[in-house]
């Protein structure tokens, strides 16, 4: 009762608070809008924003840098009135994000949250209207996070040497974003946010919640400073002893896709803030709201403002930023397109989580049909297939071939359905484009429809997305191994497809040779109980992450193992320890030689 008497007086003072800011706000700078209000401001007005097509969708032109420190003022104080409704970081409630609604992302830079003279609209995925706006930092705004990477040095923010206390700050905030994650509402929040702007089932989405918060819960407490963990080997005479260190990099960059909104930005941030980096981070600007929330969440679990930029802003202008700014390390998980650009343009200074073409084998012994199915359907479908370990090609031995195992694949895609979101928006690849590819396929010969290769139907997707039903392509294994075919076969197609294909037992090494061929080593399934065969195909692979076992899948990144490509020395990693160790610090080796020299001790002869 009481408590509910001093939320209520919150309540009221904290909007009395908000309205006195934006009264002081359009006093001092009568020509701007509020956040949220750009359109109504300029309806007022009876002028319309400014507005230009740009890539996705349109941009607007907003004033300068003089109305920043109010609109940061107001956005702190426009949080803490929707405590008591959101989580105290939400700055628009999900359900409200819409086109009559729109939201709006801002960038942090220098320790400011900030606009932009340009700003691009995200369209809806579920009905092209524009819903959140976004700065769109041209290439002369660029300045701000130029200069503030520099101010970082190589030795980083801090070191085993320097500024240790920050280890024990870090596994505090971790700490505490844990809880955070872990409150039903800050999970379901999160989640629909996640849907909102990639849409996918509520369970898809919910688990990028849960392995975030699980990771954030391994690193309390001590365990980032463990991760810092040096060893020492003794010298070669009294007073010598060499010390390997695990050293940051200094100024650092993250760039991500839109696939996993929150868990791949957010786990790659934490591991190289963790090792002592400053990082620059950009997140595909169709999800970027979702991070932005989440660094309010990590404000206010007590991470300094200063020590992460984020930048919203296309590829060519994020490009030219990193050949400005050196970071002296760039974590770049994306297609290979432009992983192998920027691995040319940053003279090799980066780790790469690129494509994946995730391959399936199953092994002669056949069991759990039902089971196995149920495993290609979440593996190939899930997140209408928009997972960079998605099953993109199934290797069944001839003993799969008479048992039910493509009718009961076929049932499973077939209950997907865009209510739910089991299948959606495809966010990279057009339906024309998909349908072309199944197409293109079905000219090999042999090659046949096993099910879906229609557009869904009865939907408000917009044109610039994809729309297909689950669908996969039977190819002969002879065929896919031609030089003719293999690219087209193996081509990644971020969307809900497969290729299908059969082999007799004599022929698994031109399935390994198939493997072998191709250009990405991400994930990969070995679905099989026979030790022998496990053997062979384990041996003769390269997969960085590999199920194995009757079990086996190829998607799933939780924070317990390693997820990342292998074969590659550019090869980056993400979730475990290892991963940050190896993605976000380098070896220093320091050999202490204090002495004292030995007595009577004279030059000797030159050599
Ligand atoms: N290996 C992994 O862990 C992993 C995880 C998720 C996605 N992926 C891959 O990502 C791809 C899907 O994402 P996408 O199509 O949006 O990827 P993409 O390469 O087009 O974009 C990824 C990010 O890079 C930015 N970008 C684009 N050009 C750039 C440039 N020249 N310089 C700097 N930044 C640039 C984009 O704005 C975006 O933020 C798939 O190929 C998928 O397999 C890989």
């Amino acid at each position: 009762m009481c408590r509910c008497l001093i939320a209520q007086c919150a309540l009221v003072l904290s909007a009395h608070f908000l309205q006195r800011i934006r009264k002081a706000f359009l006093k001092a700078s009568p020509s701007v809008s509020l956040p949220g209000t750009l359109e109504n401001e300029a309806r007022r007005r009876n002028k319309k924003p400014k507005m230009h097509g740009l890539g996705l969708g349109l941009r607007t032109e907003m004033s300068g840098r003089a109305r920043i420190t109010a609109l940061n003022l107001l956005r702190s104080s426009f949080n803490q009135s929707r405590s008591l409704h959101s989580p105290a970081f939400a700055t628009k409630a999900v359900e409200d994000i819409s086109g009559s609604q729109p939201a709006e992302v801002y960038n942090l830079v220098q320790g400011n949250w900030e606009g932009s003279s340009t700003w691009s609209w995200i369209l809806d995925p579920l009905n092209g209207e524009p819903f959140i706006k976004v700065p769109d930092v041209q290439e002369e705004g660029l300045e701000p996070f130029v200069e503030s990477l520099s101010r970082c040095p190589k030795y980083g923010l801090h070191n085993p040497l320097r500024a240790q206390e920050r280890y024990l700050m870090f596994g505090d905030i971790s700490a505490r974003a844990a809880h955070m994650l872990a409150q039903t509402e800050v999970s379901d929040f999160f989640t629909r946010l996640i849907q909102r702007v990639s849409p996918k089932s509520y369970k898809q989405a919910q688990a990028e919640i849960y392995v975030s918060q699980k990771f954030l819960e391994n690193f309390s407490g001590d365990q980032v400073r463990f991760l810092a963990r040096s060893f020492a080997i003794p010298g070669n005479h009294l007073g010598q002893h060499s010390h390997g260190f695990r050293w940051p990099y200094g100024p650092v960059a993250i760039i991500t896709p839109f696939n996993f909104p929150l868990e791949i930005p957010l786990l790659q941030l934490m591991g190289a803030l963790y090792m002592g980096n400053k990082p620059l981070l950009k997140v595909d600007s169709k999800v970027s709201i979702v991070m932005e929330h989440m660094l309010h969440l990590l404000h206010g679990c007590g991470l300094n403002k200063e020590d992460v930029d984020f930048i919203n802003t296309d590829g060519k202008a994020m490009n030219k930023l990193l050949l400005e700014a050196n970071p002296r390390m760039t974590l770049f998980t994306g297609s290979s397109r432009v992983a192998e650009k920027l691995a040319v343009d940053l003279k090799g200074r980066v780790k790469l989580e690129d494509a994946g073409f995730d391959w399936k084998i199953l092994g002669p012994d056949v069991h759990e049909v039902d089971y196995v199915a149920w495993v290609c359907d979440q593996d190939a479908y899930a997140c209408s297939g928009q997972k960079c370990s998605a099953q993109s090609i199934l290797f069944m031995h001839e003993n799969w071939v008479s048992s039910e195992l493509i009718s009961k694949m076929q049932s499973l895609a077939e209950r997907r359905k865009l209510e739910d979101l089991t299948v959606g928006p495809v966010l990279t690849v057009t339906t024309n484009s998909m349908l072309e590819h199944v197409n293109k396929l079905l000219q090999i010969p042999g090659s046949k429809l096993l099910f879906g290769g229609k557009p869904l139907e009865n939907h408000s997707i917009p044109d610039i997305y994809g729309a297909i039903q689950p669908t996969a392509v039977f190819v002969p294994i002879d065929e896919i191994l031609k030089d003719t075919n293999f690219e087209l076969v193996t081509k990644e197609i971020f969307g809900p497809f497969q290729i299908v294909t059969e082999y007799k037992q004599d022929q698994l090494p031109k399935v390994l040779d198939a493997c072998e061929s191709m250009h990405a080593h991400l994930t990969a399934a070995v679905v099989s109980n026979d030790p022998l065969f496990l053997q062979e195909v384990l041996g003769r692979s390269v997969n960085g992450t590999t199920y194995a076992g009757i079990r086996a899948r190829t998607t799933g990144a939780p924070q317990n193992h390693w997820f990342g490509p292998a074969g590659d020395p550019r090869g980056a990693g993400i979730g475990t320890p290892d991963a940050i160790r190896l993605v976000w610090s380098c070896h220093r080796e320091i050999i202490y030689d204090i002495g004292p020299l030995p007595k009577r001790w004279e030059i000797p002869p030159s050599t």
